[in-house]
């Protein structure tokens, strides 16, 4: 197999289905696990094998972990075996380090570190990616070119991963929060509520469109907008009287420090694993010593 994914969940899937309708990778080259037997049903829609042992997805050329981090050491846990040197590992995981990724697999893995989003669904994502010094620059490239299937791609260093973690991986969620309140504006106005968030949605995808088409500043684009003693200018007057950029980075802060809260935790669980693993082979060669002696 040429892709295996461990964790066919909300992310997986979007991944999943992104790459799939690129053409990249042949359905018949993916295989995929879920813990519970309602999941696989659901995966198998997808067209590709799937399987409830993750030794077997462990065994493809290629491995996405798209886990929640809580579950890593499990997965991993029953994975180490079988995952050859040749192996490329990706993990999608918020607030887990590559460091703590391999101290997981208790010796040296190709490991590819993603932050994707889920608009990957319909090739809109944006992921950001960082690999460890095994991975071959021919591998990366595979893995650019992967993710590149599912929206844009950029290279960034380890440390930015936090902060992607919140700008793109997460934003999704408070977008549609926005997108949900001004379709409720609109209803309020008297807009019927299905045609209400088609016209929320399309906002938002062509504002998106003009920052990264056009390359002007988002607040020269705000001002096209604003007429002096026009209708925007109450509106903004309004947002900002009610903090919302303020509210939107004090919330994005919020979501950053929280990945770097799990990725201190992960790093310093793997600490106490590898002080654990010396204890135990200091205690082995005295064993050894023991019974040579
Ligand atoms: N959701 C998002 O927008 C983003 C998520 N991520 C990262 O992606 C990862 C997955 O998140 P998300 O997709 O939201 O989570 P989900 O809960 O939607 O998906 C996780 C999947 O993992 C499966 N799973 C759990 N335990 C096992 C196991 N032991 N063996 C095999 N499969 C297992 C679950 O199966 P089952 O359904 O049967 O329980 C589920 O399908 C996380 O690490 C997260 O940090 C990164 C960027 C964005
Ligand atoms: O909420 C989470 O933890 C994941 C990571 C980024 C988006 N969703």
């Amino acid at each position: 197999m040429k892709l295996g994914v461990i964790g066919a969940g909300n992310m997986g899937r979007a991944i999943i289905s992104g790459i799939l309708s690129s053409g990249l990778v042949n359905k018949n080259d993916v295989i995929a696990s879920n813990a519970t037997e309602a999941s696989r049903n659901e995966t198998v829609k997808l067209g590709i094998a799937v399987s409830g042992d993750n030794a077997d997805v462990a065994r493809a050329e290629n491995l996405l972990i798209a886990v929640k981090p809580a579950r890593l050491s499990q997965v991993i846990g029953e994975i180490a075996p079988v995952v050859k040197p040749s192996t490329l590992v990706i993990s999608v995981a918020a607030g887990t380090p590559i460091a703590a990724l391999e101290e997981l697999f208790g010796r040296q893995v190709q490991i590819v570190r993603a932050m994707p989003n889920t608009p990957a669904l319909v090739r809109e994502g944006m992921t950001a990616l960082c690999a460890n010094s095994l991975v071959s620059e021919e591998s990366f490239a595979w893995v650019q070119a992967l993710f590149a299937t599912c929206g844009r791609v950029e290279v960034v260093p380890e440390p930015l991963m936090d902060a992607v973690g919140t700008v793109s991986g997460a934003s999704p969620a408070w977008v549609y929060m926005l997108i949900e309140a001004m379709a409720d504006g609109a209803v309020r106005d008297g807009m019927p509520r299905a045609q209400a968030y088609k016209f929320a949605a399309q906002s938002v995808l062509g504002a998106a469109k003009m920052v990264l088409e056009t390359g002007l500043h988002p607040g020269a684009l705000k001002d096209q907008v604003t007429s002096p003693a026009g209708t925007t200018i109450e509106a903004l007057k309004v947002l900002e009287q009610r903090g919302f950029r303020g509210a939107v980075i004090e919330a994005m802060g919020a979501c950053t420090e929280k990945s770097r809260r799990m990725a201190a935790a992960a790093s310093a669980a793997g600490c106490q694993k590898k002080a654990g693993a010396q204890e135990d082979s200091g205690r082995l060669s005295s064993l050894l010593k023991a019974l040579k002696g």
